[in-house]
C-alpha cells in the first residue's frame, strides 16, 4: 500500500483591501475581501518540507494590494488579473482560484446633499465573483449573497400531500420572505460585469416582487429563469434561497382577533429558525458543463 498526496490547493484567505480614489475631492470606494488560492505541483512542499515551489501567502497578499493600487474595476475583472497573474507566474502553477466579495458603500446625505467623503454601508448585501484559471481558460462566476426581500401578499402555499404529521395549514395569503443567495455562470470573461451585474439583481428582485408565488420553489425557478432570458453571456445560475416564516401571531389570550380586515395592522412572529430552505440551479440545456468553475465555490445542491 501507498499513500500518496490528493488533491490539494493553498493560497491567502480574506484579503481586506479598502482602495479610495481620491483623485478629486468626491471620494469613492472600493471595499473588497479577496481570497486566492493556487494549484499546481506542490508535492514536495507536503511531503518533504521543500519550499522550492512555493509562492508565499504573504506574497499572495502582497499581490493583490499591489493590483489594487493600479486600480480596481469590477471584482470579476480584478479577479481576473490576479488568477491569470498567479497562474502564469510560474510553470509548476497549473490554476489559481480567487474568490472576491464586494461591500457597498452609500453616500451620507447631509442636508439633502450627498456628503463627499462620507459613506455608510449598505446593508449586509455582498457581491460576489469567483474566478479560476485553468491552464488557458478561464471561468467567472458571479453572484451575490444576503440580498433579503420580502412581500406582505401575493403568496400562497396549498396542495401539498398531508400525511400523519401534517399540521401545516393551508394558505392563499401570506408573507413570502427570503435572502437571496445566488451565484451565475458567465459564458466569456469579455463581459461588462457591472451592466450585468446590475440586469441580474434588477431581474432577481423584479420577478420576485412581480412573481404571484404558490411556492418559493416557483418564484426561485421564475426568478433563475428571468435571468437567463434577459442575459445571453449567462450559462446558468444556481440559488439559495431561506423561507424566512412569518407566523400569524395568536393574539386571542388577549381578547383580540389577528385579522387582515383592516381593523389594526397584522401581527406576524418572524420566526429564525427552523426555516425551509430551498435551492436550484436554473440553467440553458446547452450549456457546456463547466465543474472546474465551480470546484471549492458552494454551488447549493
Ligand atoms: O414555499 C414553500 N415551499 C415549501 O416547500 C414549503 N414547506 C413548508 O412547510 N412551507 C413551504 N413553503
Amino acid at each position: 500500500m501507498a499513500i500518496l498526496l490528493g488533491p490539494n490547493q493553498y493560497g491567502k484567505a480574506e484579503v481586506r483591501v479598502v482602495a479610495v480614489d481620491r483623485r478629486s475631492s468626491r471620494h469613492s470606494l472600493v471595499d473588497l475581501n479577496v481570497s486566492s488560492s493556487l494549484r499546481g505541483d506542490f508535492t514536495a512542499a507536503h511531503t518533504a518540507g521543500d519550499n522550492g515551489h512555493v509562492l508565499t501567502t504573504d506574497t499572495q497578499k502582497n499581490t493583490v494590494f499591489a493590483f489594487a493600487r493600479q486600480g480596481v474595476g469590477s471584482p470579476e475583472d480584478f479577479g481576473l488579473r490576479l488568477a491569470r497573474h498567479f497562474a502564469g507566474s510560474y510553470d509548476w502553477i497549473t490554476g489559481a482560484r480567487v474568490a472576491v466579495e464586494s461591500y457597498g458603500w452609500e453616500r451620507i446625505s447631509v442636508g439633502g446633499a450627498e456628503h463627499d467623503h462620507s459613506f455608510r454601508r449598505a446593508g449586509s448585501e455582498v457581491r460576489t465573483a469567483v474566478v479560476t484559471v485553468d491552464g488557458d481558460h478561464a471561468h467567472v462566476l458571479a453572484g451575490l449573497g444576503d440580498l433579503v426581500v420580502l412581500k406582505t401578499t401575493g403568496s400562497e402555499f396549498r396542495g401539498f400531500p398531508r400525511d400523519r404529521y401534517t399540521t401545516l395549514a393551508e394558505t392563499r395569503d401570506r408573507i413570502l420572505a427570503t435572502a437571496v443567495t445566488a451565484r451565475w455562470r458567465y459564458t466569456a470573461t469579455d463581459v461588462d460585469f457591472d451592466a450585468t451585474f446590475a440586469r441580474v439583481r434588477t431581474a432577481l428582485l423584479e420577478t420576485f416582487a412581480a412573481t404571484h408565488s404558490l411556492a418559493l420553489q416557483q418564484s426561485l425557478y421564475a426568478m433563475g429563469e428571468a435571468v437567463l432570458e434577459q442575459n445571453p453571456c449567462v450559462a446558468e445560475i444556481r440559488m439559495s434561497m431561506p423561507n424566512r416564516h412569518h407566523f400569524l401571531q395568536d393574539l386571542s389570550a388577549f381578547g383580540l382577533d389577528n385579522a387582515p380586515d383592516g381593523s389594526g395592522p397584522v401581527v406576524y412572529h418572524a420566526d429564525d429558525r427552523p426555516y425551509g430552505l430551498i435551492e436550484g440551479t436554473v440553467l440553458r440545456d446547452d450549456a457546456a458543463p463547466a465543474d472546474i468553475a465551480w470546484q471549492g465555490t458552494p454551488g447549493f445542491c
